[in-house]
């Protein structure tokens, strides 16, 4: 018998051709790969490349399968090689560097270009397409140079790159050929909600415009459109649709029309000769997202390995586009006619917009703007083309009192095991079964690193929670359970139910009622005891230091040199000649090192002496900036309407007054805001716990955002008419974050613990709710006062803590 390999080449090494090899590898198929790919990089996630436009992942981030995967399996990739033939006759392929590779199986996976408008001036630099990391780049450098951008092309990669181009602080308007952005997705009301958000978040929009000519003499300087009228543009984005790479497969004699043309497994007119992805034409249709491409791979992989597998009969696609803050999704049908029955709820003041199309009584289509929760639901409905009845319809439309949760148990349990539950990675419901059950996950981040499911856009993560719930039953109840700590196997919820029910009053009696380990406690549950009862009893308890972090004992930030820092407050930021004096002045007398502007707009004092701490408070005579504490530590301001000629609010009051509103209080964690005049968000409202941005009609709140290790971007929370309002609703959310987030942990893990929809819930759609977080946060914010104020007050405590010889700590 012979031990030779079959050789399987693929042409193309973008996501398609992998995905579809990394099934091969999953079902232990045995060929000698070769992989050819005109990128000089490894197997990258495309969709991901919007992200690293706009700054919040790198290249690194979006690597699917580095060098090491393909050594480790075998695989011999030629990056920067570009196929230039195919000889079917001879069963090889020719490349570009003079490679002739002979196969036994050969998989055309080359994708698409980005379609290049057939105008004048289309060859002028500073005209790109946005297709690989090359384009990227190319993006990113003009950015830094260039100022006004046009994006020709309202669709989804037009204004995934407008946002990207935004970001990086260009002046951007995307010249649509239509009057409704994302026509091929969105009907005209979702479509008018969609540009209303973009323009909210900066973007410019030129509808119905047909570019006619590129102007300029080598660099492009502009568009001049058919109705004679023109736009300024030293930089131009290419995003009109795409066209699959085909030329290579035409040169050959395969069958092409607009794609490849493949029958149901793939095959394309020539023999052993596959193709896949976007550069595949599939009963007439080529696709152009993810979700296809993968059920493709799927279907061809288990072709190669001899598994029985049914025909790929097309996918029913559905779209999310990528800009924090507009949720908006479409699937199947959007466009409603008179064939179709249409359920539709459209809410002005909320701004969301619901539409769900049967035929029959069949779903078989929907767009959703501004509330996607339902999104993964109706996404599942209509592939199924499910039969509408009272339970889905009280489901959608929110009009459902009852048993959601076994609900979606159940629909988990009528998925089948091959459905693709995470469409931008291939990952199937079997995958996550399998990896739960085998693999002993109890998590969501566990199975996103285990089988890439929930990686991209997030959009399958209600899923993947419904699975996790399905299979672990009432094991996933105890497998979320962990202890606080070593000294106990309670978790945070059940400590607080148990402080409450119990009266419990001191950290002490805590730990002896509640069965402590080690009768001391330990350095995390102590603190974190120290602030379950505060905010329980926030009138009574007796706060206990000793308990606390060093830092917040001393009031004061330790450096590794032993010496201290010293943050003043300065409310949204802003700050006054006389208070800049005193700093000064005290600056000099105590010999501070380094005087340094923090990321939050403050000033810190660096290299203060223990000993003179009291002494350099005493003669500021400012409020603590907290720098120290899990406490509200800075609320950044833009400069906002009262001085920016684009500012519509006045961010620097409302800094100011929600600083001095929610200083000194304790939080499970530090807490830092943001608030803009306009959505050009100079003040980076993205990266705050929460997110304050001014429009027209009044506020955008956001919140969970994250710029430290764990970078996360805010999620849009709810939209405010008034000063009043955006108060209520930042301390609602304040109070909640307190009373139900675990000892450190941040809101940007916070909502992703809950969830945005459960936040939402209890913050903005329940206003008794509401009412009675303000009262509680009111009551705590009664109790607080200056640390530094109190301690200089107390001769015997000041000695102890700063002019004690021992260490303190
Ligand atoms: C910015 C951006 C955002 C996107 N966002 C989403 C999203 O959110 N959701 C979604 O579903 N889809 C999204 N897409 C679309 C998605 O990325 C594509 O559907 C997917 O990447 C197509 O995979 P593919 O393997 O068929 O083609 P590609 O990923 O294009 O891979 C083809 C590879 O083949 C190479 N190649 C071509 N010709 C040759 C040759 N002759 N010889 C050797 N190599 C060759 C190309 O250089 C390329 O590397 C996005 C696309 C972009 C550009
Ligand atoms: N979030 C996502 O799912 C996502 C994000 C980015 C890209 N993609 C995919 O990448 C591919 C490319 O995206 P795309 O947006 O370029 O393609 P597209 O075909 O979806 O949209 C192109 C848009 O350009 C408009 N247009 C066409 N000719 C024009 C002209 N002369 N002037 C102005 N506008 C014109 C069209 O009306 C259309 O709305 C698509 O397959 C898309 O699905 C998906
Ligand atoms: S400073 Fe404020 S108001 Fe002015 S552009 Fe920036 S975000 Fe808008
Ligand atoms: S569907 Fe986008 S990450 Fe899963």
């Amino acid at each position: 018998m012979s031990t030779t390999r079959e050789k399987l080449v693929v042409v193309g090494n973008g996501m398609a051709g992998i995905g579809m090899l990394e099934q091969i590898i999953k079902l232990g198929g045995r060929y000698d790969i070769q992989v050819i790919g005109s990128e000089p990089h490894p197997n990258y996630n495309r969709i991901m490349l919007s992200y690293v436009l706009e700054g919040t992942k790198t290249i690194d981030d979006i690597v699917l399968n580095d060098w090491s995967w393909y050594e480790q399996h075998g695989i011999q990739l030629h990056t920067g090689t570009t196929v230039t033939r195919i000889d079917a006759e001879a069963r090889k392929i020719l490349t570009d560097t003079g490679l002739e590779i002979p196969y036994d199986k050969l998989i055309i996976a080359t994708g698409s270009k980005p379609f290049m408008l057939p105008i004048p001036g289309i060859d002028k630099d500073g005209v790109v397409g946005f297709r690989d990391i090359a384009d990227c780049q190319r993006m990113k450098e003009a950015a830094s140079s260039y100022r006004k951008a046009a994006v020709i092309g309202g669709g989804l990669l037009g204004l995934e790159a407008a946002k990207g181009l935004v970001s990086l602080g260009m002046d951007v308007t995307v010249v649509h050929l239509m009057e409704d952005l994302m026509e091929r997705q969105l009907d005209h009301n979702a479509s008018s909600m969609l540009q209303a958000e973009l323009e909210r978040q900066g973007i410019k929009f030129a509808m119905g415009k047909q570019t006619v000519e590129l102007t300029g003499d080598q660099r492009v300087n502009g568009l001049l459109f058919k109705d004679g009228s023109r736009l300024d543009a030293d930089f131009v984005v290419m995003a009109v649709g795409i066209q699959p790479n085909t030329a290579v497969a035409a040169g050959s004699g395969m069958k092409v029309n607009r794609g490849i043309v493949v029958d149901d497994y793939m095959q394309t007119s020539l023999p052993d000769v596959y193709a896949v992805g976007e550069c595949v034409e599939h009963r007439g249709v080529c696709y152009g997202l993810v979700a296809p491409l993968f059920e493709q791979g799927l279907v061809l992989a288990k072709r190669l390995c001899g598994v029985d597998t049914k025909p790929y009969e097309g996918s029913v696609v559905a779209t999310k586009l990528k800009i924090s803050g507009v949720d908006v999704f479409s699937a199947g049908e959007f466009m409603d006619t008179d064939e179709h029955t249409v359920i539709s709820a459209k809410d002005d003041w909320k701004r969301t917009y619901k539409k769900v199309l049967l035929r029959g009584n069949q779903i078989v289509g929907a767009v959703l703007f501004g509330d996607v929760s339902e999104a993964a639901n109706l996404q599942k409905l209509v592939r199924q083309q499910a039969e509408m009845n009272d339970e889905i319809y009280g489901s959608i439309m929110g009009t459902d009192c009852c048993g959601g949760g076994t609900k979606k148990a159940a629909s988990v349990e009528t998925m089948a095991d091959d459905e693709i539950v995470c469409g931008c990675n291939g990952v199937t419901k079997q995958a996550i079964v399998q990896a739960i059950t085998e693999q002993g996950l109890t998590t969501v981040d566990e199975i996103k690193a285990c089988t890439g499911a929930t990686r991209s856009c997030g959009g399958c993560k209600p899923v993947v929670e419904d699975i996790l719930k399905y299979v672990l039953g009432d094991g996933f109840a105890a497998a979320a359970k962990k202890g606080i700590c070593g000294c106990t196997t309670m978790d945070r919820d059940e400590i607080v139910a148990e402080i409450k029910t119990k009266g419990l009053r001191t950290i002490r009696e805590v730990m002896h009622v509640l069965g402590w380990s080690q009768e001391e406690g330990c350095s995390k549950c102590r603190p974190a005891l120290n602030y379950y009862l505060g905010m329980i009893y926030p009138d009574t308890y007796e706060d206990e230091a000793e308990s606390r972090f060093v830092n917040e004992r001393m009031s004061a930030n330790i450096q590794k040199d032993g010496t201290f820092t010293v943050v003043p407050r300065m409310y949204g930021g802003v700050t006054t000649p006389e208070d800049l004096k005193r700093i000064a002045d005290v600056s000099l007398k105590y010999d501070v090192k380094v005087v340094k502007v923090t990321g939050g707009q403050r000033l810190d004092l660096i290299g203060v002496k223990k000993e003179d701490l009291p002494k350099v408070w005493e003669e500021l005579d400012m409020p603590s900036g907290y720098a120290y504490a899990k406490s509200l530590r800075t609320v950044k301001t833009c400069v906002g309407s009262q001085f920016c000629r684009f500012g519509t609010q006045d961010s620097m009051s409302m800094g100011e007054l929600l600083e001095r509103k929610f200083e000194r209080l304790d939080f499970p964690a530090k807490l830092k805001l943001a608030v803009n005049g306009c959505p050009r968000n100079c003040a980076e409202s993205s990266t705050k716990d929460i997110g304050i941005v001014g429009n027209d009609g009044g506020w955008e709140i956001f919140i969970g955002g994250n710029g430290g290790i764990k970078a996360r971007l805010a999620d849009s929370f709810s939209k405010v008419k008034s000063d009043d309002e955006l108060v209520e609703i930042c301390g609602a959310v304040m109070q909640l974050y307190r009373e139900t987030a675990n000892y450190l942990e941040r809101t940007s893990e916070w909502v992703e613990r809950l969830g945005l929809d459960t936040i939402r819930a209890q913050v903005v759609e329940d206003a008794a709710n509401r009412k009675a977080l303000m009262e509680r946060i009111e009551l705590a914010l009664a109790q607080v006062e200056d640390p530094w104020k109190k301690l200089l007050r107390n001769p015997h405590k000041r000695g102890m803590l700063f002019e004690h010889k021992e260490p303190v700590l």
